[in-house]
């Protein structure tokens, strides 16, 4: 499985925000997008998940045996709002969105009790989801990634918020993402504890995107 972007470009409003970036992952291997504020980490990893339309360029998941069309169908998003009901248990909110995203062909996702356990969390998961701390939800935010296989995880800051701890369960859950031959590609101003990742270093159009490996 590759990931192949080329010659990416995006605009929000009126405004050229990046372009021609172009860069290839393999299955097993992660991205982390770096660069400051503003620079367009996440606009790129919208428009990966085929939340905004390119200007220009293509991104593709070359996936045989099994052809995907569009990249967005074999990506799970994690932005920056952990897109949970604060009503619903979080039990609840996980059961819809395993029946929701179903499995991408491949592979198959975990039940809600043992994604609640691996983001260390379990004996709270019949709580209301907005009773949980800020970490504990984003922790449980988490746990969406495991209830549905995708295998492409899209990450957006994932540890804002979260302690060391918590920090360190997330390298080991995106590590055996890796390990199952998936990919991830990640935005964020913090290290992530991942060794042997790739770089993707965005400067803004100011100065246009210029690639580290
Ligand atoms: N909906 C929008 N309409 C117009 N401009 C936008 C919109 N959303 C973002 N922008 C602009 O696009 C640029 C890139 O924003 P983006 O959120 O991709 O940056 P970022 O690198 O992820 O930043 P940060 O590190 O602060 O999260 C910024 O100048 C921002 O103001």
């Amino acid at each position: 499985m590759r990931l192949v972007a080329e010659g990416l470009s995006a605009t929000r409003g009126e405004d050229l925000i990046f372009q021609d970036i172009s860069f290839e992952i393999a299955g097993g291997e992660a991205l982390v997008v770096k660069g400051p504020n503003g620079s367009g980490k996440s606009t790129l990893l919208r428009v990966l998940a085929g939340l905004l339309p390119a200007e220009s360029g293509t991104a593709k998941l070359l996936a045989a045996p099994h052809p995907v069309e569009r990249l967005g169908e074999a990506c799970h998003y994690l932005g920056h709002r952990n897109a949970m009901k604060r009503e619903l248990t979080v039990d609840e909110n996980l059961a819809f969105w395993k029946d929701f995203f179903g499995d991408f062909p491949g592979d198959a996702g975990v039940d809600v009790d043992e994604a609640v356990e691996s983001v260390g969390l379990g004996g709270i998961a019949h709580l209301p989801f907005g009773y949980l701390s800020a970490g504990q939800q984003r922790r449980m935010a988490m746990a969406k990634l495991l209830v549905a296989w995708r295998p492409v995880w899209i990450l957006d800051e994932p540890t804002a918020a979260l302690d060391v701890a918590a920090e360190t369960m997330f390298a080991g859950l995106v590590m055996a993402h890796l390990g199952r031959g998936g990919i991830a590609i990640a935005a964020t101003h913090q290290p992530l504890g991942l060794d042997g990742v790739k770089e993707l270093r965005m400067t803004g159009f100011a100065g246009v995107a210029e690639t580290v490996w």
